[in-house]
């Protein structure tokens, strides 16, 4: 009971994942056969393992910006509706076998019109993809529809995101580089998806600190936060390991606002220096509502059970911190309650009894 989880074990819990990119989790043998079919030449290498390394490599640059360059490659494959079904489906597939009995995958439909699909063929495609994948497998995916923040498309992409939220679209989103693009940039869209009783989350507090987590609260009111790992900016801990939190920091927590933490993908774009440093450590300490996620599983050559284990590893953490974690993503997907409900009841509460009662 009291001993540590194996990596195992951890691939056996059900696992929820809010935080994850489908242009992040491409196979690289998807990658190399569909460059191949479609005709994209500018891959770096067409070995599978060479590619593998390649991207976890050329994503541990340490700045946001530059580990957003390589996803150049995945979307520039992922433009017809055959390759967005296939990832979708695979990507489906793989968080199953990795033990994910929940995941919200996100993407942008934006970024997967080049070769003349709409955004509404996209869409269409991906959930296709969500349902082939998902299929006999105990699993549930949902989408997030993604905006660039960079770009001028959050209203078209907020009111997609709407019209597809009974058949498998679960909320909305943000992302791309964050200096320079506030989240205000795209209130309206926000806006608008308030009026329409929508689900959101942004990215925040990742790439730039509290005043991007500011505003995507107080002014954009997000849902949740994607990373928002800069809040420990407004926490100062004392020598004796006692915590002040300022007034952002104190609202976050009382109001249990979601972390969607990703501490590999924090560790490549220089958001935190070492996983003992990264401030999961400290937020979860305090309480803060805080959820473990693999932001890219191809850039960072990881899946939940690995952010896991490494936290097992590095914290010391045991079958409780884990189910808590668990049970903190589950409690603030965007699916309605009695589902979350019957997803903790049925599915995270038992598994975790039983691999607890077996340990
Ligand atoms: O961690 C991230 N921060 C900001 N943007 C990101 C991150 N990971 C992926 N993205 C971007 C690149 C993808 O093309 C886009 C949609 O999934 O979202
Ligand atoms: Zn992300």
């Amino acid at each position: 009971m009291n001993q540590q989880p194996t990596r195992d074990e951890i691939r056996r819990a059900p696992k929820v994942l809010l935080h994850d990119h489908l242009d992040g989790g491409v196979r690289p043998a998807t990658i190399i056969d569909l460059a191949r079919e479609t005709g994209y030449d500018r891959l770096p290498t067409t070995d599978v393992d060479e590619l593998r390394t390649w991207f976890r490599e050329a994503s541990d640059s340490g700045s946001l910006e530059r580990y957003l360059e390589t996803f150049d490659h995945t979307v520039g494959v992922m433009q017809t509706r055959e390759a967005l079904v296939r990832v979708a489906a695979e990507c489906a597939e793989d968080l199953a076998n990795d033990g994910v009995v929940y995941a919200e995958v996100r993407y942008a439909p934006e970024l997967h019109t080049s070769e003349g699909l709409s955004l509404d063929e996209v869409v269409e495609a991906v959930l296709e993809g969500f349902k082939a994948g998902s299929a006999g497998r105990n699993i549930r995916v949902g989408a997030l529809l993604t905006a660039m923040r960079h770009q001028a498309r959050s209203m078209e992409i907020a009111e997609l995101a709407v019209r597809y939220r009974d058949v498998g679209v679960a909320g909305f989103d943000i992302a791309g580089a964050e200096a320079g693009y506030p989240p205000t940039r795209h209130l309206d869209a926000f806006e608008y998806l308030q009026r329409e009783n929508s689900h959101f989350t942004i990215h925040a507090g990742e790439g730039f600190g509290l005043p991007s987590i500011w505003q995507a609260i107080q002014w954009c009111g997000a849902d949740r936060l994607g990373h928002g790992v800069r809040i420990i900016d407004d926490i100062q801990v004392a020598s004796d390991g006692t915590a002040k939190l300022g007034r952002l920091a104190a609202y976050v927590r009382d109001m249990r606002i979601p972390l969607e933490m990703c501490p590999t993908s924090n560790l490549q774009t220089g958001a935190a220096s070492s996983l003992a440093d990264h401030p999961i450590g400290l937020l979860r300490r305090l309480h803060f509502r805080v959820t473990v996620n693999t932001d890219n599983r191809l850039m960072s050559d990881t899946s939940v059970s690995q952010e896991f284990a490494n936290l097992v590893e590095t914290f010391g953490y045991g079958w409780d911190d884990l189910q808590w974690f668990t049970v903190n993503a589950m409690k603030s997907a965007f699916i309605p309650f009695d589902e979350r409900l019957a997803l903790i009841n049925g599915v995270i509460k038992p598994g975790f009894a039983q691999l607890k009662w077996q340990a």
